[in-house]
């Protein structure tokens, strides 16, 4: 089994305990009462380069990160540092996150918050907006083509811009049939977890006009934010660095600095690397 195969069962376990638990009219009444979703759209687009910046505990690469107590101060942070988007791992046997680190997260920040977990069904839709989710992300390596394009619809349909997650060729080809609008390439691979930065260099030039590209995994600072742009990308998406940085308000800040200005997307590539 692939590291992302022994994700999804475990992801399966947790969910039938929670489909057992509440009903899924339950999850269409709290998302009746959640707040209207913000413009996902607005907040990635422009000339700017955007930051998302997540919210997680710990990695199936690099096991225990952060302990992060208060998620919802955490975001709070990111968003004073002028974070774009949030967000929030809720995968709870991998990533350490839950549903309820989202509803919290919700409460502290008004920018929108994308739930990043790894969804299969409906059901996990109807969850991320009940507890206040503008974005949901969907894996294209864990969906079959029917799935994909049935998720999309859903998570159109109530309220949630879906961001559609790949790592290959082929998959970007079947988010683009899918008729995906917001396209992240995440440099690692979910199924070995090596991290390759070309990645998104090599697919960028193939996602269709009008489509928002996103960078997801490997951002150690400004310096791979750059290279990210260079290559045309609209946001970025980061982890690691953050949780783990001294100064998460402060590194946020750095990233949207280097983000702020499109010409350093002509940069040369001269900075390098301490
Ligand atoms: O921590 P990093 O290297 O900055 O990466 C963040 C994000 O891209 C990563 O958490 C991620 C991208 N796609 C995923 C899918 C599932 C779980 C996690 C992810």
């Amino acid at each position: 089994m692939s590291v992302l195969e022994e994700i999804i069962s475990g992801v399966r376990e947790d969910l039938e305990e929670r489909q057992r638990d509440v009903p899924i009219e339950e999850l269409k009444r709290l998302a009746a009462r959640a707040p209207e979703p913000r413009d996902a759209y607005a907040a990635l687009g422009g000339d700017r380069v955007s930051v998302i910046a997540e919210v997680k505990r710990s990695s199936p690469s690099k096991g225990a990160l952060a302990a992060i107590a208060d998620p919802a101060a955490l975001a709070a942070d990111y968003e004073e540092g002028g974070a774009h988007v949030i967000s929030v791992l809720t995968e709870r046997r991998r990533f350490g996150g839950t549903l309820a680190d989202l509803a919290a997260v919700r409460a502290a920040v008004d920018i929108p918050i994308l739930r990043k977990d790894f969804i299969v069904t409906s059901y996990q839709l109807w969850e991320a907006r009940a507890h206040g989710a503008d974005l949901a992300l969907l894996i294209v390596a864990a969906l079959d083509q029917q799935a994909l394009v049935s998720l999309i619809e859903r998570a159109e349909s109530i309220g949630l811009a879906p961001l559609v997650e790949v790592h290959t060729e082929e998959e970007l080809g079947r988010a683009v049939d899918a008729g995906a609008k917001i396209i992240g390439v995440n440099a690692r691979n979910l199924k070995t977890l090596e991290v390759d930065r070309e990645v998104f260099a090599t697919l960028a030039p193939k996602v269709p006009d009008g489509v928002i590209k996103i960078a997801e995994s490997g951002v150690r600072g400004p310096h791979d934010l750059l290279a990210y742009a260079r290559a045309g990308a609209d946001a970025v998406l980061v982890g690691e660095s953050l949780v783990t940085g001294r100064d998460p308000k402060a590194a946020v800040n750095d990233l949207v600095t280097a983000g702020a200005h499109p010409a350093s997307r002509q940069d040369t590539g001269s900075e390098r690397h301490s």
